[in-house]
């Protein structure tokens, strides 16, 4: 379980998340909704390391990630997709997806063929440069390089921004299956209300770094303060 305590978090005297709460649970997706610039990844690269928390704490199964790098809490099981993706453009799908063994015992360095079952597409362009895929199968690409960690929590920051909505429907329901095996838990960034509505069991929305309303996903749909909020 994730517990987000009032977290805090700056960039030098520029603060960007006041007081923030939130959890998440193995076997559920919780969405962070927002509409552009309100922190929604600022708290995902607080979650992940990539910014340290000011006041308040971040606590995962029971401890503080307080101080604790990237790299460790990847090693934890926390694995983090960055809004962008961040493929590596030269390397091939093979090679990106064997960027994640270096966060692996050796034992476990190997690409586990379900990862191809869930994205066809990838096994189809193992050879082919990161840099020559569709937005989308990079999107699907960087999933899958997380996915080799066996993540306990998996944070996705707009899998959704900029792809084709076949791909956009195929990514929902890699995440639907991820959540009902219960073997991790799912922090989802999302501009898209719908795409939102459609998976989440809880949401947090945030307006300028702050939690302006918080519930269950079934609630999301027909939450006027919720299409309001998002400007729609
Ligand atoms: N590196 C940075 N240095 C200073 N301020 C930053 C930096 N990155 C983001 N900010 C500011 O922090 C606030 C929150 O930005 P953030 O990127 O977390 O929002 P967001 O909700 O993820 O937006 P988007 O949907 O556009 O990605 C904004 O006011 C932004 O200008």
């Amino acid at each position: 379980m994730l517990n987000v305590n009032q977290l805090d978090v700056s960039y030098g005297a520029s603060q960007a998340l006041y007081n923030v709460c939130m959890s998440a649970e193995v076997g559920k997706v919780t969405c962070v909704l927002g509409r552009n610039g309100v922190g929604k990844t600022t708290l995902m690269k607080a979650l992940s390391g990539h910014l340290s928390a000011g006041k308040g704490g971040i606590q995962w199964q029971g401890k503080s990630l307080n101080g604790i790098a990237p790299f460790d809490r990847a090693r934890q099981g926390i694995a983090y997709v960055p809004q962008g993706r961040d493929i590596f453009a030269q390397l091939t799908v093979e090679e990106n997806l064997q960027t994640a063994f270096s966060a692996l015992p050796k034992s476990q360095r190997r690409i586990d063929p379900e990862i191809y079952s869930l994205f066809p597409v990838l096994q189809q362009m193992l050879k082919r440069r990161g840099g020559d895929l569709s937005g989308g199968q990079q999107q699907q690409l960087a999933i899958a390089r997380a996915l080799l960690l066996k993540p306990k929590l998996l944070i996705l920051d707009e899998p959704t921004e900029g792809i084709q909505p076949s791909i956009i429907k195929d990514i929902g329901s890699v995440i639907k299956l991820l959540r009902d095996r219960g073997e991790m838990a799912i922090v989802l960034v999302e501009q898209y209300l719908d795409f939102a509505a459609e998976l989440a069991d809880e949401f947090i929305i945030l307006e300028r770094g702050r939690v302006v309303a918080a519930g269950a996903g079934s609630e999301l749909a027909s939450s006027q303060q919720a299409k309001e909020l998002l400007a729609i």
